[in-house]
């Protein structure tokens, strides 16, 4: 009996695991049967439907409406969870929220994780941080290709949300070793995932929508030489659930650790990699070159910042291009790093071939292909 008691004993809790990445988190959680695991609490802003569906299997699945910002919500649903995956945040690179609300949720909120850890005696803390805590900077320094995460790069920002991760991870790192209830002491360490990409990517379904929009064509804006790092969701999650399923055993290695997120896709640029997903489903990416030159593009990412500014006291104008996105896509930024194999024993879950049809199935899915 103790030992049955012993092995169904753990409680996690995924922040956002109604988001893109928490929903993958959270199937992943359910799919690998983690042993240990007795409940998982989800606990999201805005609650899916889908949730429902998961209540049915051995794992107490438990959703809790709160909002990160809110101390005592935070530190109700964190009371009694071993294990904290926290992948909540306001992801706006598109100037929707405003600077202040923005570093309320990514800032405020994971200072309510950490302390709520804190006060309630959880001990495992993981946090999902982004490639964008490094860069691009404010000087405008390449990015590095194939770099890692001893690479030095000067990360210095300007623009809420990357400015909000860096903030969040530091406290994050800071926070590794503080005694929680108890007594023990807190093991943290964060993620940084670069562009993450598979089912439920909306930014994704955006270009397809627009690709359908200008007749099954999009045009190149990005010299295809410029390379992004992007990683599958899929495998994004597998590293989750491993590091928050190995930080017991690793404390003292793993401990105040950041990791790249990491797999098998291609190194290309943001464009030509959306079309290993586009193309099958009947988009084609025109030119070999970008066909507007780049000080267009650099004007009119400006204008729009303009036009966003003029507009705000009647109506929200965001559009996908301005300085900041612009300076993100058309900066190399890749990684090359098996510190996560190293450290926990991580080999991505999905093989490229496995993440590119998986992705091409959901947009055809969600869309319907063009006739
Ligand atoms: N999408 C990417 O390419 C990418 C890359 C690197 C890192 N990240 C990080 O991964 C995490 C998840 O991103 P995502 O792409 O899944 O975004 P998402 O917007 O799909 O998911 C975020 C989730 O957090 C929830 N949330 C937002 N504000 C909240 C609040 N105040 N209280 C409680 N919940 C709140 C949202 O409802 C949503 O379900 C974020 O921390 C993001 O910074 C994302
Ligand atoms: C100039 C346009 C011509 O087609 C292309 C603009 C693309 C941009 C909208 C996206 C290019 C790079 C993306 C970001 C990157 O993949 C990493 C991110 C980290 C993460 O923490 C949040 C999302 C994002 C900032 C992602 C957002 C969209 C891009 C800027």
């Amino acid at each position: 009996m103790a030992g049955t008691a012993q092995a169904q004993e753990q409680v996690y809790l995924v922040t956002g695991g109604c988001g893109f990445l928490g929903e993958h988190v959270v199937r992943m959680l359910l799919q690998q049967q983690e042993p240990r695991l007795r409940e998982i609490r989800i606990f999201d802003l805005h609650l899916s439907p889908w949730l429902e569906e998961l209540k049915t299997g051995p794992v107490q699945v438990t959703a809790i409406q709160g909002d990160v910002t809110q101390a005592h919500e935070v530190a109700a649903a964190v009371a009694g969870a071993h294990v904290v995956i926290h992948t909540a945040g306001l992801v706006d690179v598109f100037g929707r929220s405003s600077p202040k609300t923005i570093h309320e949720v990514n800032v405020q909120g994971t200072k309510n994780v950490i302390e709520a850890c804190v006060q309630t005696g959880t001990r495992f803390l993981v946090y999902t941080s982004s490639m964008e805590v490094v860069g691009p900077n404010i000087k405008g320094h390449p990015f590095y290709s194939r770099g890692n995460e001893e690479t030095p790069y000067e990360a210095v920002h300007s623009h809420p949300y990357p400015c909000s991760k860096a903030l969040a991870e530091q406290l994050v790192l800071e926070a590794n070793g503080r005694r929680v209830r108890g007594g023990l002491p807190l093991v943290t360490c964060a993620l940084r995932p670069t562009g993450i990409y598979g089912e439920g990517h909306q930014i994704m379904r955006d270009f397809y929508r627009q690709g359908l929009r200008l007749g099954c064509r999009l045009f190149r804006a990005i010299p295809a030489s410029v390379e992004h790092g992007r990683v599958y969701v899929g495998n994004v999650a597998w590293m989750h659930v491993l590091v928050a399923r190995e930080l017991e055993q690793r404390e003292k290695l793993m401990g105040g650790q950041v990791y790249f997120c990491y797999d098998e896709s291609p190194y290309k640029s943001y464009e030509d990699f959306n079309m290993e997903f586009l193309a099958p489903c009947g988009l084609r990416l025109v030119g070999t070159r970008p066909l507007v030159p780049y000080w267009l593009l650099v004007l009119l990412a400006t204008l729009n910042a303009l036009l966003q500014w003029l507009l705000r006291p009647f109506l929200l104008y965001a559009p996908m291009l301005n300085p900041y996105t612009l300076a993100v896509a058309n900066t190399t930024f890749t990684v090359s790093t098996n510190k996560a194999q190293r450290h926990f024993g991580y080999e991505p879950l999905f093989s490229w071939e496995d993440s590119r049809n998986r992705t091409i199935r959901w947009v055809q899915a969600v869309e319907g292909s063009p006739s």
